[in-house]
């Protein structure tokens, strides 16, 4: 299948996120609460522009239940996973304007620009392949950390845990990759690699984004100027 072929070329990097210390941190309930706010920050932001790729999956759909899909997931994003973040924002005393003002750091632009240019640019298999690595990694992520005694009823991170382990997202990345398997299986190989570019940049850019976090890296470390 498509995906595996997708996984096997992207998996040191996907292993790299178990080991990088913000991932862990979450995993063990010792990630400094800093950190975690500017991750939910920066996210909430990114989150905004993925459900505009979102909609560039149903504006290029050509089936009607891909454009459902697409459109589900949009809807899902919005009212589902940016419910986590503004729940998250309230226990952390950011109010919903503070977080919908949040300043992009470098990374993030990075991450939603190459995505919005990729779906923009490309057809509904590309916006597939854009989103692709984001909602399976984080699935495998949930899961992976959802294993460590009693990580999913930590007091503050059990409830992030608990929504990227849960079925409902299981169900939701594995009928992603159906999507990515249907799309790309009648294309010709220079597509399929182009689609696996995508692919590959996408889950490099989750890595930085993980770090920026981890570093509270708006553009360059330890320097105000650029931090300004
Ligand atoms: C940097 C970053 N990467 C991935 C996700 C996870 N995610 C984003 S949209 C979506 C689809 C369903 O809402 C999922 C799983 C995130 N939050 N932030």
């Amino acid at each position: 299948m498509f995906t595996d072929r997708l996984y096997n070329h992207a998996k040191p990097i996907w292993d790299s996120y178990l080991e990088h210390p913000f991932v862990k941190g979450i995993g063990d309930g010792s990630l400094d609460l800093e950190k975690f706010k500017f991750f939910m920050e920066q996210d909430y932001l990114y989150l905004i522009d993925y459900c505009r790729v979102f909609a560039l999956g149903s504006v290029k759909a050509t089936r009607l239940d891909t454009m459902a899909m697409f459109a589900d997931l949009l809807h899902s994003t919005l009212n589902e996973e940016m419910d986590l973040h503004r729940k998250y924002a309230g226990r952390l005393g950011i109010s919903k304007d503070e977080l919908e003002n949040t300043k992009p750091s470098s990374t993030l632009l990075a991450y939603t620009s190459y995505m919005l240019n990729k779906a923009h640019q490309g057809s509904e298999a590309e916006v597939a392949a854009c989103v692709l690595a984001c909602t399976w990694s984080y699935n495998v992520i949930g899961k992976a950390l959802n294993e460590n005694e009693g990580a999913s009823d930590h007091e503050f991170y059990g409830d992030w845990i608990k929504m990227y382990a849960s079925d409902e997202f299981t169900e939701l990345a594995e009928a992603m990759k159906k999507l990515m398997n249907e799309l790309a299986d009648d294309k010709p190989e220079r597509e399929k690699a182009h689609l696996e570019e995508i692919f590959l940049h996408t889950s490099k850019l989750e890595y930085l984004f993980w770090d920026m976090a981890y570093h509270k890296k708006m553009w360059l470390e330890n320097t105000d100027i650029m931090n300004s």
